[in-house]
């Protein structure tokens, strides 16, 4: 057992299992083979309408949440501050570091309206300077609590702002700088190639962090808070060190470290990073850290008619999407925040009333959303963090009214008065045209690697296949590898990509029908079967997953060991994404695409792609880049996932 026995009972409602085994060390819970168990204990020490482990002292101790709310329109029902306690005695739930008579030295109290929790504006003394590293060197850049500051005038900021780091980046006070700039020849370091065959890759069962530190980081902005070395100098309660360390991180990715200071101190950040590099915790844990710092639990919310959350965090499918709810989760366990999730293909009234219980952190989909906030279910009027998680791929899936609706629409603070973070493994030039108008002027522009690039973790081969026939045989050899190596320990997987969902339909049971063992998703698959195909494809009871791009984007499988383009998709972004399901955490992947005459228009950037990842690349494939080949039968750009 994991020991992670999660009373947030604000999971999904729907009886579907917190998503178990990856890089948790968890065994599959379920027991059918296709991942179905009954939906009530599962195997987490859930309850099924558990009275949370906060239970009765939630409940209770806000008796007078009503009154206007801070938006003025009356949608909330907002706490007195007579009869708000005393934050000493009901954060106790939040913590268990004892740390809180030291938090609340030099605090000044602020009363916003917000169901069930109030903000405390951080006023920091110089003990609290002195203290805590974290927290020093973001006050010192300058920036007070971001948040805090927008809320009140009155934020005590230390006078100083003077830097006293010891890293370049902090006292050159840089606009724009590069601070490592060396890519490593090979992983290895030594040039030879580590992964000679690609039933090698994957084998090390843990994440390996080490492997990004050579990465380069640019940052551009004003006065940037200097990076974290660990996550200890976040200066969190003990409570999120434990989850931390339980989630198995020792030392924050480069994206963590440049990230989590500059979402502390309260400024908006866009930000890219390599597949797999860790970004959701970029943004999930200082949203925890914040709520937890400057965020009073007032009791009661149980009489709240609209979930009124402090961050909203959006992503573009419903598997990205509970994803982080359960990263989210994982890092707020036994503390106070209350994390939900809502997303579209199951129906609409467990959520409401998951809601109802109250909700800090949203984790959604754009269309889910849009419609809970026109049914008068959702108030955005209290988001501090809005969040769009590979905001790249909801405009490419036609969610761009709906994010409209939600972040320009609606009741959402606007720029500045909220703080937006902007997370993907790449920066189209949409993306930029949405960061202009979704982030304040003064944001920090964060890229760890190249924008667009792949990891080095990751070996790419490309494969000239001109037959249907011969990609099907070649894939069912790499299944039967996939099955010798299996043995009795955890299999390693596979994905393939393929480009419509007829195909994926077709592929799947032809592969069936030859004794593979394969499951499928794609966006005409309900719900229901994707969550089924999903844990059957976790768990490894099916190691081969068939998919459209559905799956491209923020799968985080640790054993997945191989991904094959089985069709190569149009666009380089979407190829890095793909091959991104592999190769996470610093562990190694391959990717083997299979390219036919349809693709030549992906020739260019494909070389240019491998080279750049010093891949090889075969002849065949500069012929095709060189001789500028016309796309003979381009495939229809209609979206078919
Ligand atoms: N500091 C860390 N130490 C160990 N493992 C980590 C660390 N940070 C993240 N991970 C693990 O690495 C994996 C990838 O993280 P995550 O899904 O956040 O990557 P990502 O950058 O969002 O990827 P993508 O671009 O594909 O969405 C996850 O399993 C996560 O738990």
């Amino acid at each position: 057992m994991s020991g992670w026995e999660h009373n947030d009972d604000g999971g999904d409602g729907w009886g579907l299992e917190p998503s178990s085994t990856d890089g948790w060390g968890l065994e599959p819970r379920s027991s059918d083979g296709w991942g179905l168990e009954p939906t009530s204990s599962d195997g987490w020490g859930l309850e099924p309408s558990s009275t949370d482990r906060w239970g009765s002292e939630r409940r209770t101790s806000n008796g007078g949440t009503s009154g206007p709310s801070r938006s003025g329109k009356g949608l909330l029902p907002s706490p007195h501050p007579s009869n708000l306690p005393n934050p000493k005695n009901v954060r106790r739930n939040a913590s268990s570091s004892g740390k809180f008579g030291e938090m609340y030295k030099g605090y000044e109290e602020r009363y916003v309206g917000h169901a069930g929790r109030t903000r405390q504006n951080h006023q920091y003394n110089e003990d609290d300077l002195n203290t805590n590293y974290g927290r020093r060197e973001l006050d010192k850049s300058g920036y007070g609590r971001g948040i805090g500051s927008r809320m009140t005038n009155n934020l005590s900021r230390p006078k100083s702002i003077v830097r006293h780091g010891t890293l370049d980046v902090v006292e050159g006070g840089f606009n724009q700088m590069t601070i490592v700039d060396k890519l490593p020849k090979s992983i290895d370091g030594a040039g030879n190639d580590p992964y000679p065959d690609y039933s090698s890759a994957c084998s090390n069962g843990n994440a390996n962090i080490d492997a990004y530190q050579n990465v380069s980081v640019e940052v551009n902005g004003k006065d940037v808070p200097r990076p974290l070395n660990s996550f200890k100098d976040i200066g969190s309660e003990v409570v999120i060190q434990i989850n931390i360390e339980k989630c198995g991180y020792k030392q924050p990715t480069p994206i963590q470290k440049h990230a989590i200071p500059v979402c502390l101190s309260g400024r908006d950040l866009m930000a890219t990073a390599q597949t797999g590099s860790g970004k959701t915790a970029a943004f999930c844990l200082p949203i925890i850290v914040d709520i937890l710092r400057c965020c009073t639990n007032t009791g009661d919310s149980t009489s709240v008619s609209m979930a009124a959350p402090f961050a909203v965090i959006l992503s573009p499918t419903r598997e990205l999407t509970s994803q982080i709810h359960e990263e989210a989760k994982k890092f707020s366990h036994n503390t106070s925040v209350r994390v939900a999730v809502v997303y579209g293909g199951v129906p609409i009234g467990v959520q409401v009333n998951n809601l109802q219980r109250g909700v800090d952190i949203l984790v959604a989909t754009p269309g889910r959303l849009s419609d809970l906030m026109d049914r008068r279910k959702v108030t955005l009027s209290n988001v501090e963090f809005l969040v769009l998680d590979e905001a790249d791929r909801m405009l490419d899936m036609g969610f761009e009214p709906q994010i409209r609706r939600i972040v320009e629409e609606g009741d959402m603070p606007p720029v500045k008065q909220r703080q937006t973070l902007l997370f993907s493994a790449t920066f189209p030039n949409e993306i930029k045209r949405l960061a202009r108008t979704y982030l304040s002027e003064d944001h920090v522009h964060l890229s760890v690697g190249r924008t667009g690039s792949s990891t080095n973790l990751i070996k790419q081969v490309v494969e000239r296949h001109l037959e249907v026939t011969s990609k099907r045989n070649r894939l069912l050899e790499f299944f039967r590898k996939q099955e010798m190596r299996g043995g009795k320990e955890r299999t390693m997987l596979t994905v393939v990509f393929v480009e419509t969902k007829r195909e994926v339909d077709s592929l799947t049971e032809w592969l069936c029908r030859m004794g593979c063992s394969a499951t499928s998703i794609h966006g005409d698959r309900t719900q229901y079967e994707r969550e089924r195909s999903m844990k059957a494809f976790r768990s490894g009871k099916m190691p081969m997953l068939i998919a459209t791009d559905v799956a491209a984007r923020g799968l985080d499988v640790s054993d997945i060991s191989l991904v094959v383009n089985y069709d190569l998709p149009r666009e380089i972004d979407t190829y890095v994404h793909r091959i991104g399901r592999t190769g996470r955490a610093g562990r190694m992947g391959t990717a083997i695409s299979f390219f036919s005459e349809n693709d030549a228009s992906l020739a260019k950037p494909l070389v240019d792609l491998l080279k750049e990842a010093k891949q090889e690349v075969p002849e065949w494939l500069l012929d095709f880049a060189d001789s500028r080949h016309t796309r003979v039968g381009r495939r229809s750009s209609s979206k078919n996932w």
